[in-house]
């Protein structure tokens, strides 16, 4: 039904992706980052940078997106031992679900204990404007209600349990400390606090579609992210999620406007400075946890 969605990779096969890593680098990432479309920049923000092409790493997956490098990067921020991907895996790539979330479960064997994610997402709520950070408090995980899940099939205990809860899938305490960073960076006035929608892609939505999620609840709609928040969790990893609001969702049918991939990377190159300082000071005030 969905490609390759019965061939999870292995506990085994995921250590030998993680040993690999481990054994060409010194440094053990407490925090690991996803950097969203056009957002490549914030791995350039590590000092001491140990950088691999995802095509150098076994098992990884391939980036074929524009705007996602393909780069994974350890280094430090203000000291803090870090692991970022420049460039994630998405379901329209082709690729099945559990190999879009594998480097969740590859940050989780590293040693990482929080995760940040970023993506580009397209405003649904009629308050947003283009340039706002919305900080992800729930999603609506589309792929999920058609059985597209990336637990699909058996479940490895060393991972994490059967049925994991979601209730709990974006951690309390980093969404307080993001809004309280955003606060003190003067963010105030373009710091949103809302729902990620995440659909299969790369079509972008119609416009009853994106009436539909308004209604259902949704403030911002995305390609991503969800699957990697579940696998994160399932895991035990903390997770803050940020979206980036690259252009307004058309909802009107008098709008000439039409959702493109050239205005979510010009967009986020606008914002992209706001964003690394909001991630970067988030990074030096997390504190560690080995689970969550
Ligand atoms: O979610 P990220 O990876 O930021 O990318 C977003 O931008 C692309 C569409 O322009 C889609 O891939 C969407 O998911
Ligand atoms: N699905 C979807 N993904 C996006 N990523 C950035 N903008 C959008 C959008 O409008 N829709």
């Amino acid at each position: 039904m969905f490609p390759e969605s019965a061939n999870g990779y292995s506990f085994e096969e995921c250590s030998a992706t993680a040993e690999w890593l481990l054994s060409q680098i010194q440094i053990r990432p407490l925090v690991g980052i996803v950097c969203g479309s056009g957002l490549g920049r914030l791995a350039e923000m590590l000092k001491d940078q140990r950088t691999f092409n995802y095509s150098d790493i076994p098992n990884f997956p391939q980036s074929t997106v524009h705007g996602h490098a393909g780069r994974l990067v350890f280094g430090t921020l203000k000291g803090k031992p870090c692991v970022c991907m420049q460039g994630r895996f998405h379901l329209y790539e082709g690729y099945s679900i559990q190999k879009v979330t594998l480097p969740i479960r590859i940050f989780k064997l590293l040693g990482v204990s929080t995760v940040i994610l970023t993506n580009a997402a397209g405003g649904l709520n009629l308050d947003y404007k283009v340039g706002d950070i919305m900080i992800i408090k729930d999603h609506i995980n589309m792929p999920g209600f058609a059985g597209n899940n990336p637990l699909n099939g058996p479940n490895d205990e060393r991972f994490g349990i059967r049925f994991p809860s979601m209730s709990d899938a974006y951690d309390k305490e980093l969404l307080q400390l993001a809004q309280g960073v955003g606060a003190e960076l003067g963010y105030g006035n373009f710091l949103r606090e809302g729902v990620y929608c995440v659909l299969g892609g790369p079509s972008f939505e119609t416009i009853a579609e994106c009436r539909m999620m308004t209604k259902l609840g949704a403030d911002a709609v995305g390609m991503s992210t969800v699957h990697e928040v579940i696998v994160a969790r399932h895991c035990g990893m903390r997770v803050l999620a940020l979206s980036l609001i690259t252009n307004q969702a058309v909802m009107n049918y008098d709008s000439q406007e039409k959702a493109n991939h050239e205005e979510v990377l010009e967009t986020g190159q606008l914002r992209a400075e706001q964003l690394e300082r909001l991630v970067t000071t988030m990074v030096t005030r997390i504190q560690d946890h080995n689970s969550a």
